[in-house]
């Protein structure tokens, strides 16, 4: 199958007060179809800079990145990105933070009644339908975090980019959200890049898990594939031994083969 990301020998210098700070160096990876990959490494490491540069909003030094064969050259409404700490305007309802950017994207293509029904579909697949005219002061860091997710997944995007979605959340609501994209993922068949520094949702979620070695200069270290059937069910996982030994393969990179030097 054609990748619908390529990354291709990219490396990333940054200008900085003490002189040029290489943080990539020839990084390469293909990204399919449909496909969940996470990217883990340790704090600094360069995850969030490849992201900025799959989502365009850096360009690289050095390499090239494509989507669908095409150089990303800038931001599109076909690559979206949910950050960590969730991006809503405040002043704004649930229903219009979404409504911004489906307006942005479909203003042509739909009527105002289509996009109207658009809006509130994408608010229920993350069920926050009961929410629709709350504003972001008034509901929690996980609700906010879900209306990110409707927001991103209402623009259609064959590319979803998250930046650490559920880093910010509670064990029980994380859960929640990682099987809501699980269950939005095998509907829409969305491409998934997703940053992580939790082993166990990284396996939970991927189809592949991209290991960085740690910066500076860091690259890809190793690529693991995660072939567990679909549907998961984490409760199930924690019985099959295959999952303790894809965790295990995992910590075993970050902790004996890349350690951290504080
Ligand atoms: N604009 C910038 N200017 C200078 N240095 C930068 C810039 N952006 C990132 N860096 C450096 O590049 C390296 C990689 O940063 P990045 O944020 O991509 O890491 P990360 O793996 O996402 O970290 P974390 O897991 O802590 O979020 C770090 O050493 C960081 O200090």
């Amino acid at each position: 199958m054609k990748p619908i990301i390529q990354v291709q020998n990219v490396s990333q210098r940054f200008n900085t007060a003490s002189g040029e700070f290489l943080a990539l160096q020839n990084v390469s990876f293909d990204i399919a179809p449909g496909e969940t990959l996470s990217l883990i490494g340790h704090s600094g490491c360069g995850k969030s800079t490849l992201l900025n540069l799959i989502a365009g909003i850096d360009r690289p030094s050095a390499g090239g990145l494509l989507c669908e064969n095409r150089e990303i050259a800038g931001p599109g409404p076909e690559r979206a990105v949910v950050f960590q700490n969730h991006s809503l305007l405040p002043w704004l309802s649930c229903y219009d933070n979404v409504a911004l950017a489906v307006d942005k994207v479909f203003k042509r293509s739909m009527n105002r009644r289509e996009r109207a029904e658009w809006i509130a579909h994408n608010l229920e697949q993350v069920q926050m339908g009961h929410a629709l005219h709350k504003h972001p002061g008034e509901i929690s860091g996980g609700m906010k975090q879900r209306v990110g997710i409707a927001r991103a997944l209402a623009m259609k995007p064959k590319v979803l980019l998250m930046d650490e979605p559920f880093g910010a959340l509670d064990a029980l609501t994380r859960a929640h959200l990682q099987d809501a994209v699980m269950r939005i993922q095998n509907s829409l068949n969305t491409t998934i890049v997703l940053i992580t520094h939790d082993v166990d949702e990284a396996v939970l979620l991927s189809d592949r898990v991209l290991m960085m070695t740690n910066g500076p200069a860091a690259t890809v270290g190793e690529v693991v594939d995660v072939n567990l059937p679909r549907p998961r069910n984490r409760v199930q996982l924690a019985d099959d031994s295959r999952y303790h030994q894809l965790r295990q393969h995992i910590l075993h990179f970050l902790y004996e083969k890349q350690p951290k030097v504080a």
